[in-house]
């Protein structure tokens, strides 16, 4: 997590207005100062999904103890096609934890998850990403001895029963691998790899690795893509892409939720935004209602909600003092 100072300062102000699940959000500004390019429409839309602003991933009460420790306490959500929704909060907040019961990695002690319709907290991947969602992880997890191209190909075959692992041992029939490698192809080209696409993918740079990633999760078409701390690792060049690619992916009527330790790039991404602390949803709203509530402050300040210098700093916005 970046230091407490300045931490909800740098984003610019967002679309206003909380009455919805869909708000706007902004450009990313450019590291070197530039403006960045306009977004370049909708990707990866497909006819059957479901209509933005449809309720998507509903999470009930979602609650994890381990032992005397309450990681994630009573959490409520709902998240809605065609948006963006950040999870933030300091170190141990929880944030992890609430994502891992999500996807179904880790059993919750009370709560539920539901995903169109279908409940799948505590179930495996492959229930998951059938109900139309998939994730990547905090730390890369690739197969080591394929190329960029087999690792997508992986993913397509998510939806099946047997899962990640038990995908990389099946063996389709031709017509079907043909299709499937097709479709492979087609997504790394729109997502810039397609020269890379015969190497092993641990023989590629550290970003381009975690945009492999996202292909993999991609090639699953989901209509709800989870992404664990995406930023981590990548230079602002890759960060500013990788915002485009969510953004148009969000065009595209997705749902995207992140958990992500660069709070100013998605103060600047999301529509809307979860702050846990202590395992407790302190807030939820538009990153402008976010950026300004008085608990928030407090929790990445480390001061009392009462700390009228506190919030004046918060407010203060780019270029306020810290
Ligand atoms: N497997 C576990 N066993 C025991 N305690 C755990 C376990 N996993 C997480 N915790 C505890 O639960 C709390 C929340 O942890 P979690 O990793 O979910 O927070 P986080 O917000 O993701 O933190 P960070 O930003 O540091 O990654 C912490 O107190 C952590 O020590």
């Amino acid at each position: 997590m970046r230091g407490p100072e300045g931490v909800l300062q740098g984003a610019t102000g967002a679309v206003g207005g909380a009455d919805g699940p869909l708000h706007g959000e902004e450009e990313l500004p450019a590291a070197d100062g530039s403006t960045p390019a306009p977004d370049e429409g909708p990707l990866l839309a497909r006819e059957g999904r479901p209509a933005p602003g449809t309720p998507l991933l509903e999470v009930e009460g979602l609650t994890k103890r381990f032992g005397g420790v309450t990681a994630v306490d009573g959490l409520d959500l709902t998240v809605y096609a065609g948006e963006i929704v950040a999870l933030i909060g300091p170190n141990g907040a929880g944030k992890t934890t609430a994502f891992n019961m999500i996807s179904g990695a880790v059993v919750p002690t009370a709560g539920r998850v539901t995903m169109a319709g279908t409940r799948v907290d505590g179930r495996k991947p492959h229930v998951f990403a059938r109900a139309g969602a998939t994730r990547t992880f905090q730390n890369l997890q690739l197969f080591s001895s394929a190329t960029v191209l087999g690792n997508v190909m992986v993913g397509r075959h998510l939806r099946s029963r047997t899962g990640l692992v038990g995908a990389a041992l099946v063996v389709p029939g031709r017509r079907e691998e043909r299709a499937i490698e097709a479709a492979a192809r087609e997504l790394l080209d729109l997502l810039g790899l397609g020269q890379d696409a015969d190497r092993l993918a641990v023989d590629l740079p550290f970003g381009r690795q975690r945009l492999v990633e996202v292909a993999r999760a991609l090639a699953v078409e989901p209509d709800l893509l989870l992404l664990d701390e995406p930023m981590a690792g990548l230079s602002g060049a890759e960060r500013r892409d990788l915002a485009r690619l969510l953004r148009r992916l969000r065009a595209g009527g997705m749902a995207i939720v992140l958990v992500e330790h660069d709070v100013e790039a998605v103060l600047a991404l999301a529509g809307r935004v979860v702050v846990l602390e202590g395992g407790v949803r302190i807030a939820l709203g538009t990153p402008e209602e976010v950026r300004h509530d008085p608990a928030v402050v407090a929790a990445y300040l480390g001061v009392e909600p009462e700390d009228s210098t506190a919030v004046a700093v918060a407010e203060a916005g780019p270029g306020g003092s810290s």
